[in-house]
């Protein structure tokens, strides 16, 4: 995927203000923190054209943007708010009111439980799944199964960061996309 020159820039920048934080939350683990990134008001409305950018041509009849609990939230409703689209949470245990389907799913420093409910997406919507990170794909992975099980059609997952040492797109038979790479974990 290649960029035009100003996409480019709002990349450059939001990739030179990630955060790192070895060892948190255990021992080994190298916490990308996209929050650092938002401190900076530039950073925010940078990110959001890099975004919409890549969505509206990819993408131009994505009916349903999906956003993973709690870091994707950031990203699904200010897309869905921009394209006039349905946004829909696949939210940790617990949270959702109304009837939910669950999956377990493991992630690289744990496990959890995500759920949806089930009336929230329509059998066919074209559906596209967002999150800040990809790291071992358990996330994206648990969603995808949601929402296929809800009966919407998954286009791409799509994601800020990637960990490439962790594989996890590897553990998707979805397309992914991520803006900023890194091969140090
Ligand atoms: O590819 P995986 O190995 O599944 O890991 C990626 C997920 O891990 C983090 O979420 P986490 O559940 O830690 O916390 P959050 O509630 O802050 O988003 C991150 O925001 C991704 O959602
Ligand atoms: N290394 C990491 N940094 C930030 N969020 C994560 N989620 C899973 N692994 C992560
Ligand atoms: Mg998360």
């Amino acid at each position: 995927m290649t960029f035009d020159s100003a996409d480019q820039e709002r990349l450059d920048l939001l990739k030179s203000k990630i955060g790192e934080y070895p060892n948190f939350p255990r021992d080994g683990i190298l916490f990308k923190d996209i929050f650092t990134a938002f401190r900076d008001g530039k950073v925010c409305v940078a990110t959001k054209h890099l975004m919409l950018n890549y969505i509206r041509k990819n993408h131009p009849s994505v009916e349903v943007v999906v956003g993973l609990d709690a870091r994707g939230f950031l990203f699904s409703f200010m897309i869905a708010s921009e394209l006039e689209i349905g946004c829909v949470p696949v939210r940790k245990k617990g949270k959702l009111p109304g009837e939910t389907t669950k999956v377990e799913y493991a992630l690289e420093y744990g496990t959890d439980v995500f759920e949806l409910q089930t009336d929230s997406i329509k059998a066919g919507q074209k559906v596209i799944i967002v999150d800040d990170l990809l790291a071992t794909g358990g996330s994206l992975k648990a969603a995808t199964e949601l929402v296929r099980k809800a009966g919407g059609v998954v286009q791409e997952c799509i994601v800020v960061l990637e960990l490439q040492g962790l594989n996890g797109r590897k553990n998707l038979d979805v397309p992914v996309f991520s803006f900023i790479q890194y091969d140090d974990e």
